[in-house]
């Protein structure tokens, strides 16, 4: 499979005056994925120099950037693992700060995110030792509940401001947007649900721009039978494809989108075996579409050697 052959979204994204948040004389809620790029360089390290290069650093350090894909594909995983990078010293590819992940869904994997603690040793090699064992991780990852839509208003227009006011955090993780909109709303719902998406991309919006803060949503997928509107091949030999869930109003206000699958297959390393996954960038304003094979890892994500 030739991975950039794929057609991967519709709509262009290429000069700085184009706002790929606002299309079509919308309100504006944002400077647009360009001018948010210009403004700061700076990158959270995905905590491995593999997938940092595909992502030319990291996550970018403002604007809306959604990891979607389908179940078990590591998005949880690599969304703890940046709540830890995001603590480094910007020489380490942080932001020294901590970061606030809104589980809408299931409940908050505190054991993994111990064990990804524990990790961080052997994940980030390029770190001291003895930074690393100085950080108090636990500490500064902030963990909200929303089990609905207006829940999650509340927090993101009230206690995240507040967390991100005093410099406690400077990550914002939402995992998933997509499970409120599909609970809450009937398919017949589909206005008053796109308003409500834009309600709340717009509330993110605001939190990123004021506070200069990343926003990292986690999405779902969605089956797609037409050729044209697919991105994804689950496997090899499946069909139906996949889509990141939540339609072309959501599409329009995320700045960079990255997809993570499942391959088929095992890779192994020492005593452990992963199945194989690929973290896949869909769009981005300062990215090449490209992608990497990936594992999950006792101690996190980690991209694949060509070899491996
Ligand atoms: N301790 C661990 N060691 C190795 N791999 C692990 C460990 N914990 C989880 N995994 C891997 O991560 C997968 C789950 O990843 P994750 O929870 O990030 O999925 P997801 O993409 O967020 O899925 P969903 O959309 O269902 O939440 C497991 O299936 C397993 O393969």
């Amino acid at each position: 499979m030739d991975w950039d052959q794929l057609e991967l979204h519709p709509r262009i994204i290429s000069g700085a005056e184009m706002c790929s948040l606002c299309p079509g004389g919308a309100v504006c809620f944002c400077p647009g994925p360009a001018a948010a790029l210009r403004s700061s360089s700076l990158r959270i390290s995905v905590g491995c120099p593999i997938l940092d290069e595909l992502l030319r650093g990291g996550l970018p350090a403002e604007g809306v950037t959604e990891l979607s894909g389908e179940s078990g594909a590591g998005k949880t995983q690599l969304a703890l693992q940046v709540c830890l990078s995001v603590q480094y010293p910007t020489q380490y590819g942080g932001l020294n700060a901590g970061a606030v992940f809104i589980s809408t869904e299931d409940t908050f994997p505190v054991r993994r995110l111990q064990q990804l603690i524990r990790g961080q040793s052997c994940l980030r090699s390029d770190v001291p030792p003895s930074l690393i064992s100085s950080l108090n991780f636990s500490d500064r990852v902030y963990i909200e509940h929303a089990a609905d839509l207006a829940s999650l208003q509340e927090c993101v227009s009230r206690r995240v401001p507040l967390l991100l006011a005093r410099g406690l955090v400077r990550l914002v993780v939402v995992d998933s947007v997509a499970a409120l909109f599909r609970s809450d709303f009937l398919a017949s719902d589909w206005l008053e649900r796109n308003r409500q998406l834009l309600t709340i991309s717009a509330a993110l919006h605001h939190l990123s721009r004021e506070y200069s803060t990343p926003v990292l949503c986690i999405n779902q997928v969605t089956d797609v039978f037409s050729s044209s509107d697919s991105l994804v091949p689950p496997s090899s030999t499946g069909t139906p494809t996949l889509a990141p869930a939540l339609g072309l109003a959501w599409a329009n206000q995320v700045m960079v989108r990255l997809m993570m699958w499942r391959l088929q297959g095992t890779v192994s390393r020492g005593d452990q075996s992963s199945v194989p996954r690929r973290l896949q960038v869909v769009f981005a304003p300062h990215l090449a579409r490209g992608g990497r094979g990936a594992g999950v890892w006792r101690e996190g994500v980690r991209g694949l050697t060509e070899t491996a």
